[in-house]
C-alpha cells in the first residue's frame, strides 16, 4: 500500500518525506485555505512547491462543478507538473470530465466517493483514483473499512485498473485497516503516520537497551 499524505502543509510534507515513506500527496481546497493560499496564482505556486519535495503523485482540486469549467481548470492543473492528479467529485459533469481527462492523458481523483457504485462509475470512466471517505462514513455510523474491503473486492473481480486511495482517515488503526481490505493508497494527515511508530514495549524495550549501554560504557571506561 502507498502513503500519501493529506495535507497542502509544506513542512508536514517534507517531514512525511523525509522518512522516506511517502509516495504522494493529496490537498483540497479546505486544506489550501488552512494554510492561507488563496487566489489563483498562489495556489498554482503551491501546487508547484509542493511538486518540489515529492516525486509522485500530486492531487490538485477543481472548483468548479460544470464540465467545462472543471476541464478548463484541470488543463491548467495538469500543466504545472507531470505529477499533478487533477482531482474531481463525484458528479455527473464530473465523471464526464474525468472521461475527458482519461482520453487525454490527464490522471484523475475521483473524490466524494461514498459508495461502491460511485466506485464502479469512476472506474469505467477511468478514474486513476477513487477516493472512498472512510472517517467521514464511520461518522454516520455505517462501516468506512468494510465500504474499502467491497470495492477493493468488486475492483478485483472485475479487474479494473483504478486504484483504491483511502481518504478521510483519523487514525493510525485506519491505516492498518486499510492495508488489510486491500486499499492501494492510504492518505491521512502526518500524525496517524507517525502514530505507527509506537509501541509501548518499542519505548520500554528501547529504554532498557539505552541504560545496559549506558552500563557497558562506565565498565569499558573503568577497565580502560
Ligand atoms: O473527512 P476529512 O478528514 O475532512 O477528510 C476528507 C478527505 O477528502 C480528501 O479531499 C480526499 O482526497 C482528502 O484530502 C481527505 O482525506
Amino acid at each position: 500500500m502507498k502513503f500519501f499524505i493529506d495535507t497542502a502543509n509544506l513542512a508536514h510534507i517534507r517531514e512525511a518525506h523525509d522518512l522516506g515513506i511517502l509516495d504522494g500527496v493529496t490537498t483540497n481546497p479546505s486544506l489550501m485555505a488552512k494554510e492561507g493560499i488563496k487566489g489563483e496564482q498562489a495556489t498554482l505556486d503551491h501546487y508547484k512547491a509542493i511538486c518540489e519535495i515529492v516525486d509522485g503523485d500530486i492531487s490538485a482540486e477543481v472548483l468548479s462543478t460544470d464540465f467545462d469549467s472543471m476541464v478548463a481548470e484541470g488543463k491548467i492543473l495538469a500543466a504545472l507538473h507531470p505529477n499533478i492528479v487533477v482531482k474531481v467529485p463525484m458528479i455527473k459533469d464530473g465523471l464526464k470530465a474525468i472521461k475527458y481527462f482519461t482520453d487525454n492523458g490527464i490522471k484523475t481523483n475521483c473524490t466524494l466517493i461514498f459508495s461502491a457504485g460511485q466506485a464502479i462509475l469512476a472506474a469505467k470512466a477511468g478514474a486513476t483514483y477513487v477516493s472512498p471517505f472512510l472517517g467521514r462514513v464511520d461518522d454516520i455510523g455505517w462501516d468506512g473499512v468494510e465500504l474499502i474491503a467491497q470495492i477493493a473486492n468488486i475492483f478485483a473481480i472485475q479487474g479494473y485498473d483504478t486504484q483504491i486511495l483511502a481518504a478521510s482517515i483519523r487514525s493510525s488503526m485506519h491505516i492498518v485497516k486499510c492495508a488489510e481490505a486491500g486499499a492501494h493508497v492510504c492518505t491521512c494527515p502526518l500524525e496517524p503516520i507517525l502514530g505507527l511508530l509506537n509501541h509501548p514495549l518499542t519505548a520500554s524495550g528501547l529504554a532498557k537497551f539505552v541504560a545496559d549501554a549506558e552500563k557497558m560504557k562506565e565498565i569499558m571506561q573503568e577497565q580502560a
